[in-house]
């Protein structure tokens, strides 16, 4: 059989739905889904076998003017994951339009040197009006031929996006056995998992200002693991926030990640969730490093 494989890099705005329409390509919950924007701190990859092809698709941070050291970070990987690319993916927010935000991005694109596809996203929520505008103004950015009016949180028009995606691949060797959905190691979306509850459940500077990393996973039986995960913060006042009065808010993040960490491990789980504080840990590229954030 000659298969075709290659790797799709999705840009866009930070909450224009880029993670849930990877959830809905893979059909697995894989990227973090948050309603805060720039949940997507790392490159988070989706794989979708279909028959004949592969897809591998990059979920990228929002590409964004760099405003300190991780940002900028940030971008470079951006631009590294472009040019390693077979074909970009902008997706775009159809409830609040084209902005400069999006010509930002489309102008970093219109130099790719791989086929850009847009895809109008969260047109659940828009009225036929509206979404003639916006079919027009994605055209208008001049970056794509190709552009897809979708509802990645219904599912409506994912299946042709990705038929046209797949028609893009090259031929090639799969990447990954037709089974895995994602490259990344487990302790990345444990980590991940358990981030997405503190976003859910914390305010302003907070949730950005948290990161987390497993420490520890111990198979202790077969349906059985302790996993032990240090939520790092920049000051005193935000571990005082993290952990709560009398130690309810890390009480409500801890039980809530410890089912999403069953549910995705499949056994039972007893999760250890520590608070320290590193001052300034955005500047500091040892520790950056050690995280794994490029
Ligand atoms: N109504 C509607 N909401 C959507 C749709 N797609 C995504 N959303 C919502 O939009 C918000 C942002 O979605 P995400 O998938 O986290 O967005 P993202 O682009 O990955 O965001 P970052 O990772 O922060 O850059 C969430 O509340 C989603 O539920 C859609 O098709 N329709």
């Amino acid at each position: 059989m000659v298969t075709r494989s290659g790797f799709v890099a999705i840009a866009g705005r930070p909450n224009v739905g880029k993670s849930t329409l990877v959830n809905a390509l893979v059909g697995r919950k894989i990227a973090i889904v948050s309603d805060k924007a720039q949940t997507t701190r790392r490159a988070i990859r989706g794989v979708v076998t279909h028959e004949d092809t592969q897809l591998v698709l990059t979920d990228l941070p929002g590409v964004q003017r760099p405003r300190d050291t991780l940002t900028e970070r940030m971008q470079r990987r951006v631009e590294q994951e472009l040019g390693e690319s077979d074909a970009a993916l902008m997706v775009l927010n159809a409830v609040e339009g084209v902005g400069p935000g999006d010509r930002f991005i489309a102008a970093a694109l219109r130099g790719a040197k791989v086929p850009v596809v847009v895809a109008v996203n969260k047109l659940d929520r828009c009225d036929r009006t509206k979404v003639v505008t916006m079919l027009k103004d994605a055209e208008d950015l001049g970056i794509a031929d190709d552009i897809f009016p979708i509802s990645a949180h219904k599912g409506d028009g994912v299946v042709a996006l990705l038929e046209h995606l797949r028609g893009l691949m090259p031929e090639g060797p799969f990447y990954f056995s037709p089974e895995e959905t994602s490259d990344q190691a487990e302790h990345v979306l444990l980590a991940e998992l358990v981030r997405e509850q503190v976003l859910r459940r914390t305010r302003q500077e907070v949730p950005h200002a948290v990161e987390v990393v497993i420490d520890d996973i111990f198979q202790e039986r077969d349906d059985f693991v302790r996993v032990r995960a240090l939520m790092w913060v920049e000051t005193e006042s935000q571990k005082g926030i993290l952990i709560g009065t009398g130690g309810k808010m890390i009480k409500a993040i801890g039980t809530k990640a410890r089912k999403e960490l069953e549910r995705e491990m499949g056994m039972q789980v007893h999760l250890d969730l520590t608070v320290r504080v590193r001052h300034g840990w955005r500047g500091d590229d040892r520790l950056l490093d050690r995280l794994g954030i490029e």
